[in-house]
């Protein structure tokens, strides 16, 4: 299957700003990645050096062993949806699509029709007619009739209501199951889709903080509540990341490892373990610095 990604060593800087320092990362193809990480940690500027959109300062990208700039055997494997910008705005909607057949390679024109109808998307308006939610849609649209072996799409449903992204997040996964391709979603809206994302990778202050399959995170990240003394005693020793206490209870997120031997103890002990959201764990993992035990009354 094509559409591996290989990030070698990218590092990025804007004049004395350096957006991204030593990123070294394998997407695997066909697979759903989520790109996360907070406000200026990177993300837009990695997804434009995968795009060739940006020159890297030093290091690589490799599509499919392949540099993509200047590379028309590579950029036509790429299809990227921004947060907006996407359209010429004086173009009709049904323009666009028209366009968007001629570029990729894969495009299904029978998705396409039905995305449009699904969406409500008039074909005949001019993209400056459209509200902001429209024009995010038309942008998903594109970017799924596309069938882009690798697809990229950075914020891509500003204005869109939530009918509309969950519509997007279903059609996403019906349509992958259908024709698995390389997808990396970048979002702040991490509750409401991590359950599409099959690996992350978070960006923090330019570097990886974290690239891992969404499951084998899924068992690496924990919290453990109880009692207040039993919590601490169980925990001790482990990777905690986050702490709060209520009274005489406590909550304890733990990252790594936990030994069945604890687990097995925190279950005589009451204290319960319930596996930590994506959306917290990237919360607790980038402000670290910022946070120590949190007391509630
Ligand atoms: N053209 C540019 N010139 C100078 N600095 C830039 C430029 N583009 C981005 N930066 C800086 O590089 C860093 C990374 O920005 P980037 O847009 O890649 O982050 P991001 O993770 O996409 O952020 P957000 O979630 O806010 O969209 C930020 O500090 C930003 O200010």
């Amino acid at each position: 299957m094509t559409g591996k990604i290989e990030l070698q060593n990218l590092t990025k800087a804007y004049g004395k700003k350096i957006a991204l320092q030593g990123i070294a990362a394998t997407l695997e193809p066909g697979k759903i990645y989520g790109l996360l990480g907070r406000n200026g940690a990177g993300k837009t500027t990695l997804l434009h050096l995968i795009n060739a959109h940006l020159f890297p300062t030093s290091g690589k990208v490799l599509i499919d062993g392949e540099e993509p700039f200047e590379n028309s055997q590579v950029l036509r494997k790429l299809c990227f949806i921004r947060e907006s910008g996407n359209f010429k705005k004086n173009l009709k909607v049904r323009d666009i699509i028209g366009l968007a057949a001629l570029t990729y390679p894969g495009w299904d024109p029978h998705f396409a029709g039905e995305l449009v109808h699904q969406f409500e998307l008039d074909e005949n308006k001019k993209v400056k007619a459209l509200s902001k939610g429209m024009e995010s849609a038309l942008g998903v649209i594109v970017g799924l009739a596309s069938r882009a072996p690798v697809t990229i799409f950075d914020e891509p449903y500003i204005g869109m209501d939530v009918v509309h992204r969950q519509q997007f997040y279903d059609l996403l996964l019906e349509d992958y199951t259908r024709h698995p391709r390389t997808i990396i979603l970048s979002t702040h809206l991490i509750d409401e889709v991590s359950k599409v994302f099959e690996g992350i990778l978070i960006l923090d202050q330019g570097e990886v903080l974290l690239h891992e399959e969404t499951e084998a995170l899924r068992e690496r990240a924990f919290y453990f509540s109880g009692e207040r003394e039993t919590v601490d005693e169980l925990t001790q020793g482990l990777q905690i990341i986050c702490s709060e206490a209520f009274g005489s209870t406590k909550q304890v997120a733990v990252f790594g490892d936990v030994p069945d031997e604890i687990t097995r103890k925190a279950r005589h002990a009451a204290v319960k373990i319930d596996s930590v959201p994506i959306q917290k764990l990237m919360i607790y993992l980038t402000t670290r610095q910022e946070r120590g035990e949190q007391e509630h009354a």
